[in-house]
């Protein structure tokens, strides 16, 4: 348990999505380096919905070490793999269908499980377990890098208001069944794992974003889901915005307008 505070988020503001893709890109490519460098690999969690296309500074950068990516799900839909509504098939249509990222490094859920939820999320947990476990896990697993999406309700992952996961200190990977936001069947990680990464990422485009990153941001005393990400020390939480997504910021945010 760390005795430090969180540090407070680092919040860039862009002046177009164009520019924010590419710093972004740079991020993950820094951390991807902070991590090899140290450990001979790299761990990061994808979220779905607006966030995969925001990676696309990333397709055909040759600084990216795909073979030494270990990529997980912040949040998964139960569906098969290549349903419309499936997370993975998100993240294959916008990023890993043009990467040379080897499929075994991509940890997927088990679609043979999908009629048993609790099942497939504790297989989840496990696959979690064998990639963390006695490698940079203590209680929890240590991700380099989790990006996350912001809904207009302020949940992230598949945590949403008012729910009952939004108190889960245990589990790794906890399931839902009754996601407000369809599909309503689909797992998580926690805000323990979520919080126990090294850096943790938002990222919020266009002005549909402005009014719930201000909720988020600006009184996070509201507790909504988003607001509950505060990576425990040395973690650090960040925030890449456009202009029109922080446009109704009252937090400082930096300014980058390459
Ligand atoms: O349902 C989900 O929503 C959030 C936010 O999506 P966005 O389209 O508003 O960015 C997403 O981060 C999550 O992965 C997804 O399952």
């Amino acid at each position: 348990m760390s005795h430090h505070p969180p540090n407070p988020p680092v919040i860039h503001s862009f002046a177009s999505p164009e520019v924010l893709t590419s710093s972004l890109a740079s991020f993950v490519v820094k951390a991807q380096k902070e991590a090899i460098d140290k450990k001979g690999r790299f761990t990061i969690a994808l979220s779905g919905g607006s966030l995969p296309k925001q990676l696309s500074g990333l397709i055909g950068n040759h600084a990216v070490k795909w073979d030494m990516w270990q990529v997980f799900y912040a949040d998964e839909r139960v569906v098969p793999l290549d349903h419309p509504d499936s997370n993975h098939n998100l993240c294959t249509a916008e990023l890993f269908s043009k990467v040379p990222i080897p499929t075994a490094n991509i940890r997927t859920i088990d679609p043979t499980l999908l009629s048993d939820i609790e099942e497939l999320s504790d297989a989840y947990e496990q696959e979690l377990i064998r990639e963390f476990a006695q490698k940079d896990a203590a209680r929890f697993p240590v991700f380099d890098l989790i990006l996350l999406g912001v809904g207009p309700d302020g949940h992230t992952a598949s945590l949403f208001p008012g729910h009952e996961l939004l108190a889960e200190e245990d589990r790794w990977v906890a399931y839902i069944e009754d996601s407000p936001k369809p599909p309503p069947k689909r797992i998580t990680l926690t805000y323990p794992v979520i919080n126990h990464a090294l850096k943790v990422v938002f990222v919020a485009v266009g002005e549909g974003k402005a009014e719930i990153l201000s909720e988020v941001l600006d009184s996070p005393e509201k507790g909504l889901p988003a607001s509950r990400v505060k990576p425990v020390h040395p973690g650090q939480l960040f925030w890449f915005v456009d202009e029109k997504a922080a446009a109704k910021l009252r937090v400082p945010s930096q300014d980058f307008r390459l």
